[in-house]
């Protein structure tokens, strides 16, 4: 008999995720059907975004081996039926005050800093770069965790250091270098292109560094679809490239630079949408999402 969610106290509730308390060793880490687009958490859900979400995250912790924070699987007991495979397990750990960050294209916050400095975190790179470019090699480009509905700050290697120790900022730069090209190049082999990505890891009592939060997913990360890449422009989301088009046309009504939340989206663009999640998922990863745990079925 699987516990009810009610049962298990809530820790800290995300934009699009929730953590609940399961014991002293242990947690719930839930994704929830919400989406956010234009730093809005949108009044519509999609429906299986959780599942999906979590059922890439499972993939590339299993597929990429590195240590991390699962203490179980999706079907795991201490699951509640309501949330059953949009919710993991997971080992109680210290996490590192760092969004460990990295970068393989120029992007986001990543492609202002470079226009405004020509470094990224104080990185240097090559003049000419423009939106979208691909960079000689990833870089490790962490940020500080920024308060509920704030944007992290970009700091350097250096800050890092200062604040959690030479050591552990090398374990860091190393590891989150380490999981994001291994994982870049398995979705590049399936045609869709990892632009960049946050990580978060923990320690264990014993000094352990584990992989922890979520890994690789479009909330985590920027997906491009590789057959529409083209540097010079902003490249489309592949997974919410169709809320933007929809909430900033003229059929939403809606003005982004208005203080007004977006409208409902239309059923069409929620089913559009979920297709596009479980095409990511089911191209990056070769599983069928019909296989994964929960849901209606
Ligand atoms: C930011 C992130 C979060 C995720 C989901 C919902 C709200 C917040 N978070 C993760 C932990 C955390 N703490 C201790 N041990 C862990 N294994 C984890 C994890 N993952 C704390 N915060």
């Amino acid at each position: 008999m699987r516990p009810q969610l009610s049962e298990y106290p809530p820790i800290y509730s995300g934009k699009v995720r929730e953590l609940y308390a399961i014991d002293a060793q242990h947690m719930l880490l839930v994704a929830s059907d919400r989406i956010s687009a234009y730093d809005h958490i949108l009044t519509t859900p999609i429906p299986d975004k959780g599942r999906i979400l979590t059922a890439m995250s499972v993939f590339f912790f299993d597929e990429l081996r590195v240590p991390n924070h699962l203490a179980g699987g999706p079907d795991d007991d201490r699951i509640p039926a309501e949330v059953l495979g949009r919710a993991l397990v997971v080992k109680r750990l210290e996490m590192a005050p760092v969004e460990c960050v990295a970068r393989g294209y120029l992007a986001g916050s990543g492609l202002a800093e470079y226009r405004a400095t020509g470094t990224v975190c104080g990185i240097p790179l090559p003049a000419g770069l423009v939106d979208g470019s691909r960079l000689p090699q990833p870089i490790f480009t962490p940020a500080t965790k920024a308060a509920l509905g704030e944007h992290d700050e970009n700091v350097s290697y250096e800050q890092i250091a200062a604040t959690v120790g030479a050591g552990l900022a090398a374990r860091l730069r190393e590891a989150t270098l380490d999981v994001y090209s291994r994982g870049a190049e398995i979705a590049a082999a399936r045609g869709i292109l990892l632009a960049d990505t946050k990580f978060e890891f923990g320690t264990t009592p014993s000094g352990d560094l584990l992989l922890a939060d979520e890994v690789l997913t479009p909330d985590s990360s920027r997906y491009w679809d590789a057959a529409d890449y083209e540097p010079g422009r902003t490249q489309p989301s592949f997974d919410k490239q169709i809320v933007r088009n929809w909430l900033t046309g003229p059929e939403s009504g809606w003005d982004r630079t208005s203080d007004t939340p977006p409208p409902p989206l239309p059923a069409e663009v929620v089913d559009r949408t979920r297709a596009r999640y479980i095409e990511a998922y089911e191209r990056v990863s070769g599983l069928s999402f019909a296989d994964w745990p929960g849901g209606s079925a």
